[in-house]
């Protein structure tokens, strides 16, 4: 449905500020009020306008009294839109990234290569808000409608002309990152996730279209990860659309992946653009790494950015925070890898990453969190024992349920793995049974700093644990 807003929509300046939780009106505040998956918050909106709203957004059956009644059958999106007038400014130059994994790593690459090309630039996602001198989390990949306006137009204030953001599905099927003027779209790869939330592949692949039909700006660009099989459809998607088209991968044309090989420390890339074969040598591990770091570069020069600048800065990226990050070699001799798979295809991607990199033994050790898809449990742990040499099954994030119900799930799908109840306790195993030849990769919560046990976030940091336990 078409939401278009003209002018300042019969706004005037006594609006102070815009809400989608009526604990957070203020005098003057338009509320927006959206039916959710708990709640339908239309039940707040007396209390928002005790509270002070002058305008509530919302359906038109909503029974709106002593305020402004805003109504559109899509008040979700009419409401992004009102918001984005009252917050903008924002940064000049914004892109978005969504794909089921590697939106993290390809908005925080992006995000490095502007910078390295002179621009004030910024990531938000799951991070947090990235610029070169902080990182604020903001608990959501995608934020909130407000908080990510407001974070955008902040950014702006600070002078900021790039961002790129990681748009979620739920972001994307909630209407969180409307408004905005995306001047390009990237897409890295779709698989199994959050069925629980979207129901069935084909829905989860319309909620991530979202950003090439509606998101991005008509004439904008969309960069695709060419190698995905969900690929060819995306592409279909977004020439239907009219965007510009950068396809990059193996199958790329804009940014051919002409050859691949792995080094000690990264990979060499020969890199085909323009009828010329650049040659760079990635400091990223793992065949997925190239695919974000071509991604994040198609971003840019889709920007602007000069090719041939722009694929020599690849040499110079820095790894992303819990993204196969090394975090310590034991005493034995093993490097300790960190990495935030937490999907059966996140676990392969991570797990073959390593291989060419492992002369002995890899020892996978995992978890899947608690109150989420449940169905991709035993699929994580069979990916693992395929194709690790040894299988360590223990806690992620369990929430409200049982940890060892989890882990018998998982265990379900990983026959002949260990299980250890307790992260530290598995970290500490799995460290000590390391030789000098293998390698150890703690999967599943990368730069997470908390662990989720009931309603209590405990401190818990695997980088921090693994070295603990290595020393
Ligand atoms: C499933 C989901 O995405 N839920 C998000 C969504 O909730 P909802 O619309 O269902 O809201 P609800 O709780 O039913 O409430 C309905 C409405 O009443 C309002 N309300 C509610 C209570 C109250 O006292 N007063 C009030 O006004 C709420 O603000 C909301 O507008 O909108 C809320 C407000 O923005 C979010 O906090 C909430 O995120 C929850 C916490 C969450 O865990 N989301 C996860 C699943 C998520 O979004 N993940 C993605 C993907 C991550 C990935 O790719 O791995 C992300 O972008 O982070
Ligand atoms: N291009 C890719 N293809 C397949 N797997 C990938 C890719 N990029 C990253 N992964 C895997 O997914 C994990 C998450 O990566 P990243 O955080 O960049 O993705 P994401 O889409 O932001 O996920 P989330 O929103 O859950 O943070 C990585 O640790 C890695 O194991």
């Amino acid at each position: 449905m078409d939401v278009e807003v003209d002018g300042d929509a019969g706004l005037d300046t006594s609006v102070t500020g815009f809400a989608i939780d009526n604990r957070k009106v203020a005098p003057g505040t338009v509320f927006g009020a959206f039916q959710g998956l708990r709640v339908n918050g239309e039940v707040y909106i007396p209390d928002a306008v005790k509270a002070g709203a002058i305008a509530v957004v919302a359906r038109p059956e909503a029974k709106v009294e002593g305020a402004v009644h805003i109504a559109h059958p899509n008040p979700r999106r009419l409401f992004a839109l009102l918001a984005a007038r009252y917050f903008s400014p924002f940064p000049d130059v914004t892109v978005a990234v969504t794909g089921t994994n590697g939106k993290t790593s390809t908005v925080e690459l992006t995000r490095q290569l502007w910078r390295m090309l002179g621009h004030k630039s910024a990531s938000i996602g799951t991070l947090g808000v990235t610029t070169s001198v902080d990182q604020v989390s903001t608990g959501l990949t995608t934020p909130d409608i407000v908080t990510f306006l407001s974070n955008m137009s902040g950014l702006r204030r600070e002078g900021i002309t790039h961002a790129a953001f990681e748009a979620s599905s739920h972001g994307l099927a909630q209407y969180r990152t409307e408004g905005l003027p995306v001047v390009a779209g990237g897409f890295t790869n779709l698989s199994r996730d959050h069925l629980d939330y979207h129901g069935d592949m084909d829905s989860y692949f319309e909620a991530k279209m979202r950003l090439f039909d509606e998101v991005v700006a008509p004439d904008g660009a969309a960069v695709i990860w060419a190698d995905d099989e969900w690929s060819d459809k995306v592409i279909e998607r977004v020439t239907k659309r009219g965007l510009r088209l950068l396809s990059v991968g193996v199958k790329g044309q804009a940014l051919r992946l002409a050859n691949r090989t792995p080094t000690q420390l990264g990979q060499a890339l020969e890199i085909e653009a323009d009828g010329k074969i650049y040659k760079v040598n990635l400091p990223l591990i793992g065949a997925y790494q190239a695919a974000n770091a071509l991604t994040a570069a198609g971003l840019v020069v889709a920007t602007g950015g000069d090719i041939a600048k722009v694929l020599e800065l690849l040499s110079r990226v820095q790894p992303v925070r819990g993204r196969l990050e090394r975090a310590v070699i034991s005493k034995a001799g093993a490097p300790v890898y960190v990495d935030y798979a937490h999907t059966p295809d996140g676990l392969r991607a991570a797990i073959e990453a390593l291989r060419p990199h492992t002369k002995g033994r890899l020892i996978a050790l995992f978890g899947a969190g608690g109150d989420r898809d449940a169905g991709k449990r035993p699929l994580m742990g069979k990916v693992a024992t395929e194709l690790a040499d040894h299988v360590i099954v223990t806690d992620d994030n369990p929430r409200s349920e049982d940890p060892s119900v989890i882990r018998s799930a998982v265990m379900a799908g990983a026959p002949g793995a260990e299980e250890i109840g307790g992260r530290r306790a598995a970290i500490a195993a799995a460290i000590a049974q390391a030789g000098a030849d293998d390698i150890v990769l703690l999967a599943g919560k990368g730069h997470e700093q908390g662990q989720i046990i009931g309603d209590r976030v405990l401190p818990f940091d695997d980088v921090t644990v693994a070295r603990e336990c290595a020393g």
